[in-house]
């Protein structure tokens, strides 16, 4: 079981001095601090083999708890096709695919934690077999067989052992490119604007060789880097990096020269040179130091100490990776500081720069570098930015209001931000600060839309529920308008603002005022709207409680006309008119209604009144009701006594004065209808204004002023006049029957007559058991009769039976009469008749015959008429 995460978990649980160190170096990759953090944390299930490799790869080898595997498997990566890169071919061309191959090697990321070294030196003196046992690279190396230069141009490949870019410059001795040094200078430009360490590989017999080609490319070196580094005349750019490492790795060497012996030649060499450099007059004083450190290191013969070899490049592999040594290369000093993830753009602008200047200008290069970069990295962030704002944009534009949206944004901006600061701060400060504030604008405009449809969907919710509010508000018992509206204001009003500053983002010049007056305008409309539909139903039920407290008086006063009726009525009318006014005013002061609004409410109630008044006033003059009164009050006056008696008319009274009189003053109320005529004018109401702009839906009737106080017309009074008297007259006539009728009376001294003649069988039938008891029994049937109500169906069943028994006895009498007549009449039709009778040639036997005829039938008829004549007095009696 490998236990190896253990281990290193434990290792990292209580980390030792270095490590913590190394955790604390702005050198120390992402990559390497992730995988720290995933061994620290508790994970949630056993990390990858190939993270626990990266995080070792990613820390220097002194704390690599297995390092020698690790490099294994970078050197097998190296070794296979995406392992190296030809930078610059053999025609000066650069690659397209730098950047894509620094992600396959996984450098993207390091930030500033990396490293690049490069060497240079004559063709074949060991410079690629060098760096592959350095470095564990895979640079191509020479046949021995074939003696022939085998790098071409500039080759890249990553070590197996650090986060070092390697580079391995062609051969510098020109001997098959003739004396041609133009790629010389150019790739020694190139170096020394990316490198830290500048490597020049030399046999230890070429040391103290002023004239060889080392020294040709050293001079040609420090040239450059005056060119480079010395700054010219422009001060105002900010310097790069200007300090370089150059590391000679002398070769074969024997041992026979102490290394002390030939560092010091090969320093002094190097002031020569750089004594002998024609500089600029303001780098006349300018020293070697000032841009250059020297180092040195030898290695045996490979081939005739191969051990030793071996052992020594192990040792000066350290010098490469471990930090924690004195000799460590890559000090921060010698960083050209420009951020990996930018490396490739960098090297590419840099090379076509050497190409066609050959003052090559590194701080515009870098600006350039990190203007090209930052917008990268801002496009990228933004469209992350963007993904993550379309989740939340889409119910915003659908009209919600997304809760917590300002801690969203904030978050989107800090992360967007964030990345970009990670990635971008690491480029040029002015050209970063300048893209950032971009960035920064770029993310406000891409939220501000989000801003506002928040606002409105706000506005849009916060009104609806006000609108609630005040409806729940006007429902509980005795509400005070103005408060009800003052607190749903206030409480849409603290919402509103509360949301509004929450989506607020610092650093915006955000606006919510213009969507809060406009919140305030909605809510001030809805209020008047309820304060409108409030006030209405107010006035309604004012007028409802005046119709009351109107019609009722008046109907009375109109139903007894009297002079005075229209003082009555009008005088109630303005009571019944400023009570009604005052309780408005009273109820209106919660409403804050405006003078205005008052004026135009006050207006509309007192129409109504007036208008309620006129439909009760037309109501009680219509034809039939005018009439009711009149008779009513003519039935009064002519029916009754001046006690309310009812009147009994005897032959003595004097009905036709009594009638004439009743009559009169009864026509004399008739013109009380016809205008509203109070005694004094001071009594007639001012006539409001039709009522325009108050709840025209209510009641749009208007009335006309011109005829507000006339009732009924001439016309229509002397109609009236002449139906009252048909009416009078026929209470006249029925008067006067009934006073015939009670004078067709029977007189008195007909029932003591009566008294008199039936004493005795009065007495008769008291003293009569039989007759008794027949009186009873007709009395006591009476009686039950009377009790049971059968009075009346007896009563019509006698009659019926009466009729019925009166026709069948007229009709038998009229057949018994009709027989008689009809035998005597057939007596006479049996006599003999002369023939000539039928003849009607003698007129006078025609007409005595004819005259017989007659005679007889005029008998018979006659006969008939006298039968049926006795039939009926038979009936009759
Ligand atoms: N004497 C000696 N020969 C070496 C040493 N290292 C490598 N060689 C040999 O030198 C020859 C050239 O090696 P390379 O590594 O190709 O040299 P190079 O400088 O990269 O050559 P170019 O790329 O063609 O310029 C090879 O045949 C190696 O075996 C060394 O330390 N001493």
């Amino acid at each position: 079981m490998n236990q190896t995460p253990d281990i290193a978990k434990g290792l990292l649980a209580n980390p030792p001095q270095e490590l913590r160190e190394l955790l604390g170096n702005p050198r120390t990759t992402d990559e390497a601090r992730q995988a720290v953090a995933e061994l620290t944390s508790p994970p949630a299930s056993q990390p990858p083999a190939s993270t626990m490799l990266e995080a070792a790869a990613a820390l220097p080898p002194a704390s690599q708890p297995n390092g020698s595997s690790v490099a294994a498997v970078k050197e097998l990566t190296n070794r296979s096709g995406d392992g190296r890169l030809q930078i610059v071919n053999e025609t000066q061309e650069f690659t397209t695919e730098l950047s894509s191959y620094l992600g396959k090697w996984g450098m993207l990321d390091k930030g500033f934690a990396y490293d690049v070294v490069s060497v240079f030196g004559s063709q074949s003196t060991g410079k690629s077999t060098l760096l592959n046992r350095l470095f564990g690279t895979s640079f191509d190396v020479m046949d021995e067989t074939k003696r022939q230069q085998t790098t071409k141009g500039i080759w890249m490949c990553p070590s197996a052992y650090s986060s070092t870019l390697v580079m391995d410059v062609e051969g510098t001795d020109g001997r098959e490119r003739g004396e041609d040094q133009d790629f010389e200078r150019k790739s020694a430009l190139f170096s020394l604007a990316s490198t830290e360490v500048l490597i020049v590989n030399l046999w230890e017999h070429q040391i103290g060789l002023y004239q060889g080609a080392n020294m040709g490319l050293l001079k040609t070196v420090f040239e450059v880097n005056l060119g480079l580094f010395g700054g010219g005349a422009d001060n105002t750019k900010p310097k790069p990096q200007e300090k370089t490492l150059i590391l000679f790795v002398i070769r074969d060497h024997v041992g026979a020269t102490p290394m002390q012996n030939l560092t010091g030649t090969l320093t002094q060499d190097m002031e020569k040179i750089w004594a002998s450099l024609s500089k600029p007059p303001h780098l006349a004083d300018a020293t070697l130091s000032s841009y250059f450190d020297l180092s040195f290191a030898a290695l045996p013969h490979k081939i005739l100490m191969p051990e030793k070899f071996e052992a020594e490049v192990l040792e000066l592999r350290k010098r490469f990776t471990d930090r924690s040594r004195a000799d460590y290369v890559f000090q921060p000093g010698y960083h050209k500081r420009i951020p990996a993830d930018g490396v490739g753009f960098y090297m590419e602008g840099i090379w076509q720069q050497v190409l066609t200047n050959k003052d090559l200008d590194l701080p515009t290069q870098q600006e350039l570098l990190a203007q090209f970069r930052c917008d990268e990295i801002a496009a990228g962030v933004i469209e992350a930015f963007l993904v993550s704002a379309k989740v939340v944009r889409r119910p915003v534009e659908a009209g919600s209001v997304v809760e917590g949206l300002g801690s969203l944004m904030q978050d989107w901006i800090s992360t967007a931000l964030g990345k970009f600061d990670r990635d971008a701060s690491r480029y040029h400060s002015g050209v970063y600060q300048r893209k950032r504030a971009d960035l920064v604008t770029a993310l406000h405009v891409s939220l501000s839309p989000m801003f506002l449809g928040q606002l409105k969907n706000l506005h849009k919710s916060i009104s609806g529920d006000f609108a609630k509010e005040l409806q729940a508000g006007l429902k509980e018992p005795g509400y005070d308008f103005a408060a009800v509206v003052k607190n749903a204001t206030d409480k849409a009003r603290n919402k509103f603002l509360s949301g509004a500053k929450e989506i607020q983002v610092g650093g915006t010049d955000w606006d919510y005022e213009t969507e809060l007056a406009l919140l305030d305008e909605g809510l001030r409309q809805i209020a008047d709207k309820c304060r409108a539909d409030e006030t209405k139903k107010m006035v309604n039920a004012i007028e409802r409680t005046v119709k009351r407290q109107l019609l009722e008086p008046v109907e009375i006063a109109l139903s007894k006309p009297t002079p005075g009726m229209w003082d009555t009525v009008l005088s109630t009318y303005a009571k019944v008119s400023s009570h009604g006014e005052e309780s408005y005013l009273a109820k209106a002061k919660s409403y804050n209604c405006t003078p205005e609004e008052n004026e135009v409410a006050l207006g509309a109630l007192r129409a109504r009144t007036w208008l309620a008044l006129r439909r009760k006033l037309a109501e009680q003059t219509s034809d039939a009701t005018v009439l009711a009164t009149l008779r009513d009050t003519f039935e009064e006056r002519f029916r009754y006594d001046e006690t309310g008696v009812p009147r009994v008319w005897k032959p003595e009274d004097d009905l036709e004065s009594a009638f004439k009189k009743a009559k009169e003053e009864t026509l004399a109320l008739l013109p009380l209808f016809a205008t509203i005529s109070p005694s004094e004018d001071s009594l007639l109401p001012d006539l409001p204004s039709p009522e325009p702009s108050f709840d025209t839906d209510a009641d749009p009737t208007s009335f006309d002023p011109s005829t507000a106080f006339t009732l009924l017309p001439a016309t229509k009074l002397l109609q009236l006049e002449t139906r009252f008297k048909r009416e009078a007259d026929a209470a006249y006539v029925e008067a006067k029957r009934s006073m015939v009728s009670s004078v067709a009376q029977v007189p008195l001294w007909m029932y003591g007559a009566l008294a008199v003649l039936g004493w005795n069988e009065a007495m008769a039938v008291l003293f009569n058991p039989l007759y008794f008891a027949l009186l009873l029994i007709a009395a006591a049937s009476s009686y039950i009769i009377l009790q049971l109500g059968l009075a009346g169906p007896i009563l019509q069943v006698s009659k019926t039976v009466f009729y019925e028994v009166k026709r069948l006895a007229t009709e038998k009498l009229r057949e018994a009469f009709a027989e008689d007549s009809g035998a005597s009449g057939a007596r006479t039709l049996t006599r003999p008749v002369p023939a000539s009778s039928s003849s009607s040639s003698s007129p006078g036997s025609g007409s005595g015959s004819g005259s017989r005829l007659g005679g007889i039938d005029g008998h018979g008829e006659e006969a008939r008429r006298q039968g049926d004549l006795v039939g009926e007095k038979v009936v009759e009696k």
